[in-house]
């Protein structure tokens, strides 16, 4: 579902992502890991050619589009409904006088999903599937709490029909128990529809949980790649072995 090559992301010239490789294929869960500032968001915005005033160099495909030289029309067409974006703050992406079953009803419509009777029922389902009462269709943005958000942005990716899910610090702004509900929706989501899961994360702990494989980023390089398990148990680069040594 994701392949990349040689990419290079520069700003003003500096470079602040320099990936070699990396692969997600469906029902896959890699997560990049590395302190702020490491280029993490970067490497996740520039799948979607999502980076502003960047240069950006390599191959990247998503879903057979070919990222850096798609038209923004091939662009828009895998942005949103065949890959997703789930952000630290989704709360903030979310108009506020917008009941949230407004909202979602609008961005099925808008990528053409479902015939009018039956968004109700692919709603209800999405919402249903991240653990989530469908009363909250009901509510405005204010009225949901952090993890809800979360959840309600993982939500909206499967009503759309994603099938990948790119996920910068998706359990951050949340307590332990709302993170293992997120983390427990993600892992089900990939068992059960073969979802692809990039994820984007400081939190090894969470990652040790999810992730298939890991790629640790320092200063825009990737220091150290491998199966989570293997990363995370024998690191063999001095910083990954620090972040580990980080762990509370
Ligand atoms: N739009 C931009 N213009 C210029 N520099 C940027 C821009 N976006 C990011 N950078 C720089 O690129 C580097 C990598 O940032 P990035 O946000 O990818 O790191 P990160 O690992 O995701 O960090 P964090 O965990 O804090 O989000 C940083 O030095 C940052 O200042």
């Amino acid at each position: 579902m994701i392949e990349v090559r040689d990419l290079q992301v520069r700003y003003a010239g500096r470079l602040v992502a320099d990936v070699p490789e990396l692969d997600v294929g469906a029902g896959e869960c890699v997560a990049i890991v590395g302190e702020s500032g490491s280029g993490k968001s970067t490497t996740l915005l520039s799948l979607l050619g999502l980076t502003t005033d960047a240069e950006i160099s390599g191959q990247i495909m998503v879903c057979g589009v070919d990222v850096l030289t798609a038209s923004p029309r091939r662009l828009r067409a895998i942005r949103g409904a065949r890959v997703a974006l789930v952000m630290q703050s989704p709360q903030a992406a979310l108009s506020p006088a917008t009941r949230l079953g407004v909202l979602m009803r609008r961005a099925l419509k808008l990528h053409g999903v479902g015939e009018n009777r039956r968004l109700d029922e692919i709603m209800t389902e999405a919402v249903e599937a991240v653990m989530l009462d469908r009363e909250i269709l009901r509510r405005y943005p204010h009225e949901i709490s952090g993890g809800q958000a979360q959840r309600f942005a993982i939500a909206l990716a499967i009503a759309l029909g994603a099938e990948v899910i790119l996920a910068d610090e998706p359990t951050s702004a949340l307590d332990v128990t709302v993170q293992a509900e997120v983390v427990g929706v993600l892992r089900r989501l990939r068992q059960e529809r073969g979802l692809a899961l990039l994820l984007v994360s400081h939190d090894l702990a969470l990652v040790s949980t999810i992730a298939d494989r890991v790629l640790v980023m320092r200063d825009g390089a990737v220091v150290e790649s491998g199966p989570a398990e293997r990363v995370l148990s024998e690191p063999s680069h001095p910083y990954t072995r620090e972040l580990l040594e980080a762990l509370p």
